[in-house]
């Protein structure tokens, strides 16, 4: 037979818990979930589906209002939308010498959902994401993902088999101490979605067609104003990000 008051405590302890995870503050939330979140590959079987760019944004304003953000359901939401052109056109703003980053929504500063408009050539340089989570989903195009490992950072299982390897190689004189080590380079085709934190490495994006342009839609959440570029001696700056429009309009150098 059960003893009710073990029950009871049980209970009181589940209470104590849920009670904590209310009071989690949720930026902290979420840069503590970038050390185990990995990425899903499909969206998940039973999950709700998004028709439309606005039903999407939708159901990530309902995700981020609580402090305890599911973000595998961020993911399947990505995922789930299938990218219309007339729903982000409005959105998409080319430059003819650069990537743009167009802010499509500030999500009431828990995250920034932007789109990326890529020139035939256009790449970013070898990056991080300032401790957020970065969801990169494919509207147009084909866009071509480098990874690299974080130098001098504790990283996920995978990588760190990888990184001791490196050691290895590093210790016979095989590897220069600094330059940045690739651990990645993945096409991302229309639809899908790629995911990267800081702690499965840096990356650098590129679309490597010559003849057709690129778009992506990027989710960044807890959002940032700046990041750190790397050069290939591993060498670090922090850069400011920027807004090439902001909802469809064309910021002022002010506004950025
Ligand atoms: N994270 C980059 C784009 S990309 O190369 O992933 C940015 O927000 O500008
Ligand atoms: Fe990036």
């Amino acid at each position: 037979m059960v003893n009710q008051s073990t029950c009871k405590m049980a209970l009181s302890k589940i209470d104590a818990i849920d009670t904590d995870i209310e009071h989690i503050d949720q930026e902290k939330y979420l840069r503590q979930a970038t050390q185990y979140y990995c990425a899903l590959e499909k969206p998940l079987k039973y999950g709700p589906v998004v028709e439309t760019l606005p039903d999407l944004i939708s159901a990530l304003h309902r995700e981020f209002e609580s402090n305890y953000v599911n973000i595998e359901m961020v993911n399947h939401l990505m995922l789930s939308y299938k990218s219309n052109p007339k729903e982000w056109r409005k959105y998409a703003k080319f430059d003819r010498y650069t990537y743009t980053r167009n802010l499509v929504d500030a999500g009431n500063g828990r995250f920034n959902l932007l789109i990326l408009c890529w020139g035939e050539g256009h790449s970013s340089s070898v990056h991080d994401h300032a401790d957020s989570h970065c969801f990169m989903k494919m509207l147009k195009g084909e866009l071509r993902e480098k990874r690299y490992r974080y130098p001098n950072r504790a990283t996920s299982s995978e990588d760190q088999q990888q990184h001791q390897q490196q050691q290895q190689q590093h210790e016979h004189g095989e590897i220069n101490d600094h330059e940045l080590q690739e651990i990645g380079d993945t096409p991302i085709p229309v639809n899908d979605v790629a995911y990267i934190n800081d702690n499965l490495g840096l990356h650098r994006v590129e679309n490597p067609s010559h003849a057709d342009t690129a778009v992506s839609l990027h989710l960044y959440c807890p959002p940032f104003d700046t990041c750190s570029i790397f050069q290939d001696n591993g060498k670090k700056a922090t850069a400011k990000v920027t807004f090439w429009s902001k909802y469809g309009v064309r910021t002022k150098p002010t506004e950025q």
